[in-house]
């Protein structure tokens, strides 16, 4: 708990002096003001992240945060609960969605075991196992509430060996069947909607197990009550040990001034949990893109933020983060190197006086 509660007091809002002269640059360069829309909101959010106006990302990482669901078994999602297990042993072997975008982005990615149920080989993969998998949210608690505060101390600590190492860009995604299912009550509690309304499909369900996730997720907060002004007791309840685990990863990034994007709808619980716990974790957020799982755009809502992309995906693993690398990127090129209007009546000053 000390982690997370010194986590918590140290994160400071944005840089609004270093925000106000990033703005001013971007109104003075040969563009009419405003022009280039969000690149230019991008480029001065992280001016407020960092201090300066001209940045420069150096090194990038996608942390994956990979945990099984003990709900499943109420047949909430289309895949098997092992297919976790084997999504995560592929996250280091180039092959998967995430994989190909995060290479393709110049981007490193960070797998972790938070809690799937099995044990793996692979020492690229981080041992971080809270347990195998959470328990039934539909008979009980997740989670403990111990497990909980650890999973977020967790990926605090993934993220502050991330930036000691010169990562200075970060994202976040995860691997686990079923985590539709606890990020939708996540949601639900927090934001008073009614789940019904939140509740997709996930991966792929047909409408009788639809109908039926529906029940599951609605019976699953009846049971456990959670406190939706107690975060710590709506993620150990109804969520999982991917979001707390990914939660940390928001809260540490903030913390260590360091910008850090959202991926889909789990990703976004995760972000929704860091944002209730401190507020101010949100100015070094970026959402990449809007999940077509119909509670993302509740998600954003509650959040306030506004994804950069709409491309229909649902995939999940982090892979909407690689695109925002990009745009992210391609906004520092513009405020870095594009001249001002002054440099443009330099250029041009061959031309007789028009004016
Ligand atoms: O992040 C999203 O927007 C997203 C939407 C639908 C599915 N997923 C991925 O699919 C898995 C969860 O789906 P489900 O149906 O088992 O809850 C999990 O591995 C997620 O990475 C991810
Ligand atoms: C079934 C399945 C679920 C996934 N969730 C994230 N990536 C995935 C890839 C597959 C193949």
């Amino acid at each position: 708990m000390e982690l997370l509660n010194s986590t918590l007091k140290q994160i400071e809002p944005l840089y609004e002096d270093s925000v106000k002269e990033a703005v001013k640059r971007l109104d003075n360069l040969a563009k009419p003001i405003g022009s280039l829309g969000y690149l230019e909101d991008i480029a001065s959010k992280m001016a407020g992240i960092t201090g300066k106006v001209h940045n420069e990302i150096k090194k990038k990482n996608i942390i994956i945060m990979c945990a099984d669901n003990g709900v499943v078994e109420e047949g909430v999602s289309a895949c098997p609960q092992y297919i976790t297990a084997i999504l995560t042993n592929n996250a280091t072997k180039g092959i998967m969605g995430v994989s190909v975008l995060s290479n393709f982005a110049k981007s490193d990615t960070t797998v972790v075991d938070i809690g799937v149920k099995a044990d793996f080989n692979d020492l690229k993969i981080i041992n971080k196992k809270i347990d195998y998998g959470t328990n039934n949210m539909l008979k009980g608690p997740a989670m403990t509430r111990e497990q909980a505060i650890k999973a977020i101390e967790t990926g605090i600590e993934i993220v502050d060996n991330l930036v000691k190492e010169g990562y200075d860009l970060l994202g976040t995604g995860e691997l686990g069947i079923g985590n539709t299912t606890t990020s939708a009550a996540i949601l639900s509690v927090l934001s008073d909607i009614d789940s019904d309304i939140i509740v997709g499909k996930g991966a792929g369900l047909t409408l009788e197990q639809y109908e039926n996730k529906k029940r599951v997720v609605k019976k699953s907060i009846e049971v456990n009550k959670p406190d939706k002004d107690d975060v710590i007791d709506v993620i150990s309840k109804v969520g999982g040990f991917d979001i707390a685990g990914l939660c940390g990863c928001f809260l540490g990034a903030a913390k260590n001034r360091v910008p850090i994007v959202i991926d889909g709808f789990i990703s976004s619980a995760a972000a929704l949990c860091a944002y209730k716990l401190n507020p101010i974790s949100r100015d070094y957020m970026f959402p990449s893109h809007l999940s077509a799982e119909p509670g993302a755009v509740y998600m954003m809502k509650e959040l306030n933020l506004e994804p950069m992309l709409n491309l229909k995906m649902r995939l999940g693993e982090g892979s909407g983060c690689p695109l925002a690398f990009n745009i992210i990127e391609a906004a520092l090129e513009i405020i870095n190197k594009m001249g001002t209007f002054e440099d443009a009546m330099i250029n041009s000053d061959f031309l007789v006086d028009i004016r």
